[in-house]
């Protein structure tokens, strides 16, 4: 969205359309987001009414692709949003809260996935909760197969999540940099509040669940041990930090504060790649960071580089301000031993796709 000025306040579909204005290819791409935001208004007003709206939304059911127990809030949030979703060009959809894929529109031409409810853990607490999608094109006569979701994150056309908080965010890119849209509930209309986040190279925050500190992997339990260290150690500063259980409400902090974020591998059964699914929540989240100057790695590798190989894969995620990025990188050694120099990290725009 960078070729067209947008102004602080200016509506969503507004901008929408300027963008589409100067770039029609991504009409089909904005027509999906704005499905996504009109659900995520929805699924907003049932969060804010809380046990007020009748039902429990942590009240659990089955459970889902990854063997979690499905709440009332994630059923309810994949079904809003797979329904918005059929009413826009999108063939077929791959969402956490569902074993395989949905075949939506035969012959659209996009491909979605989707976090319906991320950080459930956080439902019925009256914490952050949020929704997440990535945008690819459907490989050309391959919507029945997964091919359109084994493409690299970098195929992705566009990205986004929204954060039912305090206030409810939508943050997207189309790949033009990254902007932050706040919903103003009285119009039920989502404005833009930060027309070009800029993620800070450098910052003292990191997040990750220290419960599981002795099953991390090597270089993981090394850095955070440098952090501990603070400025008596080797990264010679003082580290704080933040831990709030949802990913896109940890994520919405980096973009707007920086920071670090990591959820490696760990030795527990099932954790070697860690928790978080690439084509769901670790994708979409680089594509954003990236095109806010930030970075996301899997300790090794460009996160926007790695292809799935099914579609509820999971990935170790590091992603945020460069310089810390770089600097987890380092830990990992291998072919970014020497990340700070790197091309990969020498210049922040390297890391844009
Ligand atoms: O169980 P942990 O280690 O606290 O995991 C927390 C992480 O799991 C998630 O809740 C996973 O997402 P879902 O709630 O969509 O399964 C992330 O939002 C969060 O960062
Ligand atoms: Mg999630
Ligand atoms: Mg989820």
């Amino acid at each position: 969205m960078s070729t067209v000025s947008l102004e602080f306040g200016s509506t969503f579909a507004d901008c929408l359309a300027r963008t589409v204005a100067a770039d029609a290819r991504l009409a089909d791409a904005a027509a999906v987001i704005a499905a996504c935001a009109e659900a995520a208004v929805d699924v907003s007003e049932v969060i804010g009414r809380g046990m007020l709206g009748g039902a429990d939304l942590a009240a659990t059911g089955g459970n889902n692709s990854d063997g979690d127990v499905q709440k009332a809030l994630d059923v309810l949030a994949h079904e809003r949003f797979t329904e918005a979703l059929r009413g826009a060009p999108v063939a077929v959809v791959a969402s956490e809260e569902a074993e395989g894929m949905m075949q939506l529109n035969p012959g659209a031409p996009l491909a979605v996935a989707i976090d319906p409810l991320d950080g459930s853990s956080n439902i019925g607490v009256n914490m952050a909760v949020g929704s997440i999608f990535g945008i690819r094109p459907v490989v050309a006569g391959e919507a029945d197969s997964i091919a359109s979701f084994t493409t690299p994150g970098t195929e992705q056309i566009a990205a986004g999540f929204v954060t039912y908080g305090p206030a409810t965010s939508l943050v997207v890119t189309l790949g033009h940099g990254t902007q932050i849209y706040t919903l103003d509930r009285e119009t039920r209309t989502f404005r833009l509040t930060h027309p070009r986040l800029e993620v800070v190279a450098s910052a003292k925050e990191y997040a990750i669940n220290a419960s599981n500190a002795r099953n991390w992997d090597g270089p993981v339990k090394a850095y955070i041990e440098d952090c501990l260290r603070g400025s008596e150690g080797p990264l010679d500063k003082d580290f704080n930090m933040r831990w709030l259980g949802s990913l896109v409400a940890d994520a919405q902090r980096v973009l707007l504060r920086g920071g670090v974020f990591l959820y490696p591998g760990d030795n527990r059964k099932g954790y070697a790649q860690g928790r978080l699914r690439l084509l769901y929540e670790a994708a979409p989240i680089a594509m954003l960071m990236e095109q806010a100057g930030a970075g996301a790695i899997d300790g090794e590798r460009r996160i926007l580089d790695i292809g799935a190989t099914g579609i509820h894969e999971r990935v170790p995620l590091i992603f945020g301000s460069i310089d810390e990025v770089a600097c987890v990188a380092k830990y990992y050694g291998g072919r970014n031993a020497a990340a700070g120099r790197s091309p990969l990290f020498g210049q922040r725009g390297l890391m844009r796709s």
